[in-house]
């Protein structure tokens, strides 16, 4: 059986203490939990935004990424990393990385949050500007995992039908998406979008979202799900820390797909992304 778990944290501007809290979180899941799936920036969030500059690590190699790899072995779990820091080749800007590692610690795929959150939102923050310390990533990622073939995306990405398009052409039927998305657009769009995902793809959709107020006054919305591939809610959270899980069963997936081929049916050709 496949059981996925989705962690809502409320992350704090101390990477030790959310390492803390995802063990904890950890240590009270049933042993039956295979795939892990964290938040957006639940390594640290909450404090000002160069900040995170100051905690991002090379990849392959940093306090984060190895008490990630230990917590994957010790709990013998695979995780969905949601995101931390990774430096890039531009000293100012980091990548917003999320890394799949294996129950061995083994880093199995990365992917770098491609869209960003420069938006004016009605909100005590009113500006936000993620490519000010954020370098988009290159492209999708797709991983075969026991779980299911898995497609990666990141908050704002969920807004972006075209990157869901071709994950469904990849043939995935998980998508994950970590996420930290604010308490006001959230409310007004973030079921409507996750559900809308897991409905066009035919697929399972896990999202790990933020959700409460942080150091900095920012508030998030929770409601952290599993949507199935019929676009069910299957669990879902309010505000706070805590997870929800849900077992996998992909022939559900593949009798949605027999019974309404959109893949037979579809007009228009998808496309790679362009280059950034
Ligand atoms: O910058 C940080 O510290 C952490 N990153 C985030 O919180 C990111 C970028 S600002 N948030 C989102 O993408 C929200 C998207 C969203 O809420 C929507 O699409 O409506």
């Amino acid at each position: 059986m496949s059981i996925v778990t989705a962690l809502q944290m409320v992350s704090v501007p101390n990477v030790a203490d959310n390492l803390a809290m995802v063990e904890r979180q950890l240590a009270d899941l049933a042993r039956t939990t295979r795939l892990v799936v964290l938040p957006e920036c639940f390594a640290y969030f909450g404090g000002k935004d160069r900040e995170q500059l100051g905690v991002a690590e090379t990849f392959g190699s940093g306090p984060i990424q190895d008490a990630l790899k230990a917590l994957c072995k010790k709990y013998g779990v695979w995780m969905v990393t949601g995101t931390f820091p990774i430096l890039s080749g531009n000293p100012e800007r980091f990548g917003a990385a999320c890394l799949v590692i294996d129950d061995q610690g083994q880093v199995r795929a990365r992917y770098d949050k491609m869209h960003m959150f420069d938006v004016q939102v009605a909100d005590a923050t009113g500006t936000y500007l993620e490519s000010a310390t954020t370098v988009g990533g290159p492209g999708p990622a797709v991983i075969d995992t026991p779980f299911g073939r898995v497609g990666v995306a990141v908050c704002y990405d969920v807004r972006f039908a075209e990157l869901f398009a071709w994950y469904r052409q990849q043939q995935v039927n998980v998508l994950v998406l970590p996420a930290a998305f604010t308490a006001r657009t959230g409310e007004a769009h973030w079921e409507v979008l996750c559900r809308a995902r897991a409905i066009e793809g035919q697929c399972y959709l896990v999202a790990a979202n933020q959700g409460g107020v942080h150091a900095n006054g920012r508030e998030t919305w929770g409601h952290s799900m599993i949507v199935d591939p019929w676009g069910q809610v299957l669990e879902e959270l309010g505000l706070g820390e805590g997870s929800i899980s849900a077992s996998l069963d992909h022939k559900l997936t593949e009798a949605v797909r027999e019974r309404m081929p959109l893949d037979t049916h579809r007009r228009f050709a998808i496309v790679a992304p362009k280059e950034s």
